[in-house]
C-alpha cells in the first residue's frame, strides 16, 4: 500500500518535502482573498488566513493516515458467521480534485468473509480517510474496495456511493440535486449475481 505518512509543516525550516510552510499557505489564502476582491486586513478576515489553512488539516486529514493502520486489526471469534456483512449510509464529506468544492454524499460498503471479520466502525473509518482527500467519486470508491480487500482478503467485497458534487450544484451547471452513484464488486459480488441482487436490494432499501 502506498505511503501517505505527511506531516504539516508549521515552518519553513521544518519541512519534510518541497511542501509549502503554515506562513506560505496562509499567505496563499490572503492572495486569494484579495483576487476575490476583498480586503485581508478588514477585521473580519484578519484571522481567516489561519482559520482557513486550520480547516484544510481537518478537512484534508485522510493525507496523514493510511488505511492499513486502521484495518490492520481483523478477529475470527464470530461463530461460524459467512455471510454478507454490509454498513449502509456511511456520512461522507470529501472534495472533488477538478474545483476543491465538497462532494457530500453516503458510501455502502459490504464484504463477505472468509473467516475474519472487520470492527465494523473501520469501515467507516477507511471511507472517512478516503474523504479528506481530494478526489473523483471513482477514485474514491476504487480505493475503498481495495484497501479492505488488501488488509482483509475477503470471500468478496462491494462498495457503492452516491453523492452530490457541489461543483455541479453550486457552479456551472448548476444542476442542484442530482445524485451520481458509482460501485465496484470483487470476488463473489462480482461472480455471484445473487451476492450482488442483495446488496443492491439492501444498501438502496430505505425504510
Ligand atoms: N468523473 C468525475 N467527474 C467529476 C467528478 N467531480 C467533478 N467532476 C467533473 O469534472 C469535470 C471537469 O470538467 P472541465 O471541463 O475540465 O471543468 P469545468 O469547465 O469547470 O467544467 P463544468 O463543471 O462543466 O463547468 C466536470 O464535468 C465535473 O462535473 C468526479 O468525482 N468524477
Ligand atoms: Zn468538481
Amino acid at each position: 500500500m502506498e505511503s501517505v505518512v505527511k506531516k504539516f509543516p508549521e515552518a519553513a525550516d521544518e519541512r519534510a518535502d518541497d511542501r509549502p510552510s503554515r506562513a506560505e499557505a496562509e499567505a496563499a489564502v490572503k492572495t486569494l482573498l484579495r483576487w476575490i476582491g476583498e480586503d485581508p486586513s478588514r477585521e473580519g478576515l484578519l484571522e481567516t488566513p489561519a482559520r482557513v489553512v486550520k480547516a484544510y488539516e481537518e478537512l484534508f486529514g485522510g493525507y496523514k493516515l493510511e488505511a492499513g493502520d486502521v484495518l490492520g486489526r481483523t478477529f475470527q471469534d464470530v461463530s461460524g458467521y459467512d455471510d454478507m456483512v454490509l454498513v449502509r449510509d456511511i456520512d461522507f464529506h470529501s472534495h472533488c480534485e477538478h474545483h476543491m468544492v465538497p462532494i457530500i454524499g453516503k458510501a455502502h460498503v459490504a464484504y463477505v468473509p472468509d473467516g475474519r471479520v472487520l470492527g465494523l466502525s473501520k469501515i467507516a473509518r477507511v471511507v472517512d480517510i478516503y474523504g479528506r482527500r481530494l478526489q473523483t467519486q471513482e477514485s474514491m470508491t476504487a480505493q475503498i474496495a481495495s484497501a479492505i480487500a488488501g488488509m482483509l482478503v475477503p470471500k468478496g467485497i462491494a462498495v457503492m456511493i452516491e453523492a452530490e458534487h457541489m461543483c455541479m450544484s453550486m457552479r456551472g451547471i448548476r444542476s442542484k440535486g442530482s445524485m451520481t452513484i458509482t460501485s465496484a464488486f470483487q470476488g463473489v459480488f462480482a461472480e455471484d449475481g445473487e451476492f450482488k441482487s442483495r446488496f443492491l436490494a439492501q444498501a438502496s432499501s430505505r425504510s
